[in-house]
């Protein structure tokens, strides 16, 4: 250990110098009544689950799962693990439990301090680690305590042997506000009777009320010949039958701990018992149903997607490359009149303007149904990906979302670059409409990639748009930290001054008229990108 030199003992343990100043500070808090940090108006209170379970190496169950679920359902998750499996999409390979004292001195690290508002438990794989819990517990009270009494893993192995029956009636089950075991843990926790229909499962979760839990939600998951997923929740008056399609999925793998989790998060945002069921019942649905043709591992049960975002990254379906400033060179922006007007789809000009020659292109769509607006973008996309052409989507940060294009180009008036990049997250384009250096810098300070500025020459395809001119171009560019490129009026016959400008910032010209009011997009497009590339030799 190179630490020695500067840590302090303590408690028989060696501390480093920032541990130490914990340490040092805690005993100065301790000194004062109800010491909790002082909470100013400008912060938030998040809702918080603390997750006492195990971890799965395979990431599709057990602690991993759980931070997930509460990530994607916007609570903070701190986590006390009690073993770490050696697990994959096949089975579980390896077990190696925790140290009782160490279980104890996580939960008392994140209790004393966090004060998480729920506790939901997992695989608890020894009586004393039960124990030490409910201890913990009583000392540490929460709002609320979700056990899901795992014992045996979907693939058939022992996570926690019969032993740890009588700990979880004894100690736990009291203690608890919900218990939510599936068929084969019902039927463990009531001695070995076999729970085979839906009429089971209600007096088997009658039983378990009768042991001491609050609530209790038997899972159907595993029902022989049911079309739907029941589950059957008593709360010791009634009895609620939640249903869902049973999705067609190996993905399976996890679906207990996360449903868990889930209603944990739901109570610690606030909600009722029965909505935080209802809502976590449809989350897990929906994860499924979206992760159902995912494959990671070779095994019989695969993991589901929780943030539902991986198949974004689908090497079919997905942008390889980041974005390139010289992308801007021949920009097509769409204008469905236009199009109309000339008897062709948004697909079509689409097509032609990228076979032409466009290096990126931007669907302006203002007058298109939403749902129309989307088929179309899918399908541009489609054709985009096969040339290596990023699609943007102007102003509809929803519809960008939805068919997964490349980004977003805003206005002056629409939602703020700094919201956008929070909803596209890192990776996507989002460009500004800027006419002044001012707004160029605010652009770049929202995280934009890039600034489109204009008009630069009088034009009928916007409204009431103020034309900044060459000069107003100019300033802009020299002023913008970002990309530029113009925009406004830009034609076969106008392009060769705004490239002689000659100011590195300045990218490439964005058009409109200039190749869709014309019969033919391709060769219109083919012929402008050739006075581009020129004007960039010739500069050189
Ligand atoms: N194929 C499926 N389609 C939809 N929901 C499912 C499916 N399999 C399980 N569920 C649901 O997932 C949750 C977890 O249930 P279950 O699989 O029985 O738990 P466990 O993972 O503990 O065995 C329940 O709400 C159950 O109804
Ligand atoms: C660490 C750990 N905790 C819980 C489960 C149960 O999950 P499943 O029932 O989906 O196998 C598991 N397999 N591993």
């Amino acid at each position: 250990m190179g630490y020695t030199s500067s840590c302090t003992l303590v408690n028989n343990r060696y501390l480093l110098p920032s541990q130490n100043a914990r340490v040092l500070n805690l005993k100065a808090v301790q000194g004062e009544q109800n010491s909790r940090p002082l909470i100013t108006m400008s912060q938030v209170k998040i809702p918080h689950v603390l997750t006492v379970a195990g971890s799965d190496s395979g990431a599709g169950a057990g602690i991993q799962a759980d931070l997930k679920a509460c990530a994607a359902r916007g609570v903070y998750c701190s986590t006390v693990i009690t073993a770490v499996t050696a697990q994959n999409t096949v089975g579980v390979q390896g077990v190696n439990i925790v140290p009782e004292d160490f279980v104890r001195e996580q939960l008392e690290s994140v209790l004393s301090d966090m004060h998480p508002d729920v506790v939901k438990t997992g695989m608890l794989p020894s009586t004393g680690i039960v124990k030490i819990l409910s201890q913990s517990l009583r000392e540490f009270p929460v709002r609320a305590l979700v056990v899901d009494p795992v014992m045996v893993s979907t693939s058939g192995d022992v996570l926690a042997g019969p032993s740890i029956l009588d700990s979880f009636r004894e100690e736990l089950l009291p203690m608890a506000d919900i218990v939510t075991p599936n068929l084969k843990e019902a039927s463990a926790l009531l001695g070995g009777i076999p729970l085979e229909t839906v009429a089971d499962m209600r007096s088997a979760a009658k039983s378990i009320h009768d042991i001491g839990a609050r609530n209790v939600l038997v899972k159907g998951g595993d029902l022989a010949d049911s079309s739907d997923a029941v589950d059957v929740l008593f709360d010791g008056k009634d009895f609620y039958e939640f249903r869902s399609s049973r999705i067609k999925t190996r993905n399976t793998h996890g679906t207990g701990c996360t449903l868990a989790s889930s209603i944990a998060a739901e109570l610690a945002r606030g909600s009722s018992l029965f909505y935080a069921v209802k809502t976590a019942k449809r989350y897990v649905e929906t994860a499924l149903d979206y992760s159902k043709d995912i494959l990671i591992g070779n095994g019989r049960q695969g993991p589901f997607d929780h943030m539902m975002k991986l198949k974004n990254n689908d090497m079919k379906l997905s942008r390889h490359r980041p974005f390139d400033p010289n992308d801007l060179l021949l920009y097509a922006v769409t204008d469905s009149r236009m199009n109309k007007d000339w008897g062709r789809s948004i697909t079509d000009a689409v097509k032609a303007a990228v076979e032409g020659g466009a290096s990126i292109v931007q669907l302006r769509e203002k007058d298109a149904d939403t749902r129309d607006f989307l088929d179309a973008a899918k399908s541009c996309l489609e054709i985009c990906r096969q040339h290596g052409v990023p699609l943007l989507i102007n102003d509809r940060v929803d519809i960008a979302l939805a068919c997964n294009a490349d980004g977003v180009h805003v206005g002056q008036s629409d939602m703020p670059a700094r919201v956008v990049r929070t909803l596209l997250g890192p990776d996507k384009i989002i460009g500004v409409s800027c006419k002044t250096p001012e707004q160029a810098h605010v652009a770049w300070i929202e995280g934009a990639d890039y600034i489109g500025c204009g008009g630069v020459y009088p034009t009928n395809t916007k409204e009431n748009n103020i034309t900044v001119g060459l000069d107003g171009l100019k300033n802009v560019c020299l002023a913008s930290k970002l990309p530029v490129v113009a925009i406004g009026g830009i034609g076969m016959s106008n392009v060769q001054p705004v490239m002689e400008l000659g100011v590195p910032s300045l990218k490439g010209v964005a058009v409109v008229s200039a190749l869709f009011d014309r019969e033919s997009v391709l060769r219109e497009t083919q012929n402008l990108r050739r006075v581009l590339l020129d004007s960039i030799t010739t500069a050189k």
